[in-house]
């Protein structure tokens, strides 16, 4: 795959890695905080329910993982799909992996899994299964919340 790989965007490039989803979005220039890495023209939110809204993603920006300590923000809160885009959330370094925090925008994931972005323990929330399973801060505080992921905690806070 990757002898015949393009990258979809200029600015970065995909690290193909041997085994399962183990491959990475790397910056190839320096952003600094609030900075668009790009806008997500191949972006869409699918169209299953409210409360499983995952993005798909036709671009090189689907390999970009998972961290509990993001460096970059996926902001699809506006009505108007040409204003999605991904941001950096704290200054990227050239050569840096991009990676977000996935229950930012995902309340309960299809595909949950074990993190291994080997940030400290009392940081990194172990199974990554959408903000269903996470406390308001422990969304929250990774420095953005989807609008819908936002309601969605505050609904389930005012049922308890
Ligand atoms: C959208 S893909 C990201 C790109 C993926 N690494 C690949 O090689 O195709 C999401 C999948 O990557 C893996 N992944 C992403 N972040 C991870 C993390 N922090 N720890 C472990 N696996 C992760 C999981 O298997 C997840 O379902």
């Amino acid at each position: 795959m990757a002898s015949t790989y393009t990258p979809s965007h200029t600015d970065f490039v995909v690290e193909f890695k041997s085994g399962d989803f183990a491959s990475s979005l790397i910056t190839r220039r320096d952003f600094a905080p609030g900075e668009i890495l790009a806008f997500l023209t191949e972006g869409r939110r699918s169209a299953r329910t409210y409360q499983t809204d995952n993005i798909d993603l036709n671009s090189d920006f689907a390999y970009s993982n998972h961290s509990c300590v993001p460096n970059a923000v996926f902001d699809l809160s506006s009505t108007d799909p040409a204003k999605w885009n991904v941001r950096a959330l704290t200054n990227i370094p050239a050569g840096t992996p991009v990676v977000w925090f996935y229950p930012s925008t995902e309340w309960e994931m299809i595909q949950p899994f074990e993190c291994q972005c080997g940030t400290e323990q009392k940081k990194c929330v172990g199974r990554i299964q959408g903000a269903k399973a996470l406390t308001y801060a422990e969304v929250a505080g990774r420095g953005w919340i989807s609008p819908w992921i936002e309601e969605l905690m505050m609904e389930r806070e005012k049922r308890r």
